[in-house]
Formats: C-alpha cells, sequence, structure tokens
C-alpha cells in the first residue's frame, strides 16, 4: 500500500448560490501526506469530501490513478455504539481483510479490546478506533478530518505520534484537515493554506524534515512561524496589505 496519485485541478464548490471554493489545485503524490489549515468555514472538509467522491465539484476535477479505495476518519469517531468494534471494522471491511481486524487494532494500540463496544472506550481510545476502520481497508486514499481535534493534549500528542508511525509503516496518501500548526508540522511533506472569499490556494509550505518527526525538535521553529505567517496572510480580506 503506498496510494494514489491524487491531483485537485481548478476545483470549484457551490452550495446553492454559495459559491464556497474556487479554483483550487494541488498535487499529492503516491504516499505523499498534505495537510489542510485554514479558518473555520474555509472548505477543508468540503475538500476532504470531493476528494472522497461525496461531493461532486461545480467546476473542475480530481484525477486519481485508479479508482482509489478511501479510508475516512471523521472529526468525531462515529463508531455504531451497539456494534463490537470487530463488528464496527467487519461494516466497512472487504471480506479478504477481515482476518486483519484484530492486528489492525493492535496496530493502534487496541490489542484485545475486539470485543469491546464503544461506549466501553474514552475519547482517544475511540478515535484510535476510528483510525483502524479507516486503515483496515488498506486504503489507496486517507482523509483524516481533524483527528486529533476533540482530544486533550496530551491525548491529542499521542495519536499525532501514532499516526506518524502508522503513516511511516502503512503509506498512504493522506490529506490531513487541521487547526494545529504543528500536527501539519509534525505529520505533513506539505501544507496549504486556504484562505479568502470564495476560498483558494492562500499558500503552500514544504515541510523537509527527517522522520520520525519530533514535535519539540528546534528545527521545526522556523517552519511554524511560516504556517502562523501563512494563515495570517490567508486571513486579509483581498486588496488589504498583510
Ligand atoms: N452540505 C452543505 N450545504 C450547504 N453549505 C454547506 C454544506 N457543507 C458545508 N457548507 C458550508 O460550506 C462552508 C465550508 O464548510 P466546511 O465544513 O468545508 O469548512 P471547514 O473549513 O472544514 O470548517 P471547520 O474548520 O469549522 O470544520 C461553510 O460555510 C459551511 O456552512
Amino acid at each position: 500500500m503506498t496510494g494514489t496519485d491524487l491531483r485537485f485541478e481548478d476545483i470549484g464548490v457551490c452550495y446553492g448560490p454559495r459559491e464556497i471554493l474556487r479554483g483550487v489545485s494541488a498535487h499529492v503524490p503516491p504516499g505523499g501526506i498534505l495537510a489542510l489549515l485554514g479558518r473555520s468555514g474555509s472548505g477543508k472538509s468540503t475538500l476532504l469530501n470531493v476528494a472522497a467522491g461525496l461531493s461532486v465539484p461545480s467546476h473542475g476535477r480530481v484525477v486519481t490513478r485508479t479508482s482509489p479505495r478511501v479510508g475516512y476518519v471523521f472529526q468525531d469517531a462515529r463508531l455504531l455504539p451497539w456494534l463490537t468494534l470487530q463488528q464496527n471494522l467487519a461494516l466497512v471491511c472487504p471480506p479478504e481483510f477481515r482476518a486483519d481486524i484484530p492486528a489492525t487494532l493492535a496496530l493502534v494500540g487496541l490489542a484485545g479490546r475486539d470485543h469491546d463496544r464503544p461506549g466501553q472506550l474514552s475519547l482517544g481510545m475511540a478515535q484510535r478506533a476510528a483510525v483502524a476502520r479507516a486503515l483496515v481497508v488498506r486504503p489507496d486514499l486517507l482523509l483524516l478530518d481533524e483527528p486529533c481535534g476533540a482530544l486533550d493534549e496530551l491525548t491529542a500528542a499521542e495519536l499525532r505520534a501514532e499516526l506518524g508511525d502508522l503513516l511511516r509503516r502503512r503509506p498512504a496518501t493522506t490529506l490531513l484537515v487541521t487547526h494545529h500548526p504543528g500536527e501539519a508540522v509534525q505529520l505533513a511533506d506539505r501544507v496549504l493554506v486556504l484562505g479568502g472569499t470564495p476560498t483558494g490556494v492562500a499558500g503552500t509550505l514544504d515541510i523537509d524534515l527527517p522522520r520520525p518527526r519530533d514535535p519539540d525538535d528546534p528545527a521545526t521553529l522556523p517552519l511554524l512561524r511560516e504556517v502562523r505567517g501563512l494563515l495570517r496572510r490567508a486571513d486579509v480580506p483581498d486588496g488589504v496589505e498583510a
């Protein structure tokens, strides 16, 4: 599993009369990790839904090499509470991968919890189960929508480290939506900041640091500053000097 080649070509999205995205182009090579940042409501989840084929763009197109298998991790775990973890994963899993379910749960630190129901898990454990559900399909395209957003800082830091590790062991072309510049610098190869009205690409930044990455490494500081600068500039209304 290394993932699909993914291209957004001049994507525009309208919801009724409201134009949300305009002229968004980006390329993610197989196994690449692109972090999407931008103010709340800028259209990050919309772009993820376009990549997943859940939203049809009003303009432009998404080009992938093959018809990709998609793993989607939402902001909350969205596990079915009346099913065990094994059953939750089996629901999305092609029959040929079902035997992998216990190992995939173990991969995210949930060894032996196969027969627990979501109500028996902490929020962080439930979110790790959601990551396992996305990985068990062996995705060519992994869509992570603020996977750590609902977690306390310590649990979020643990999950970030685990995601970094998982993506090195099982590379997949990945789009990561986050509001956390540190998460983007820790996990991504490239950061894309969305901004403006309607939303377009306000800027990009390549993150060329060796892996595994330590979020406290001083080498990350200049990159964090640049990401924050991009976010500030993305927020300035058109025609005003940043
Ligand atoms: N199905 C929909 N119908 C109409 N408008 C929608 C729909 N989905 C999203 N929107 C609007 O599109 C805009 C972008 O929403 P989106 O959820 O993509 O933003 P976001 O950047 O992911 O926000 P957040 O960071 O808060 O999750 C918002 O103004 C939202 O109200």
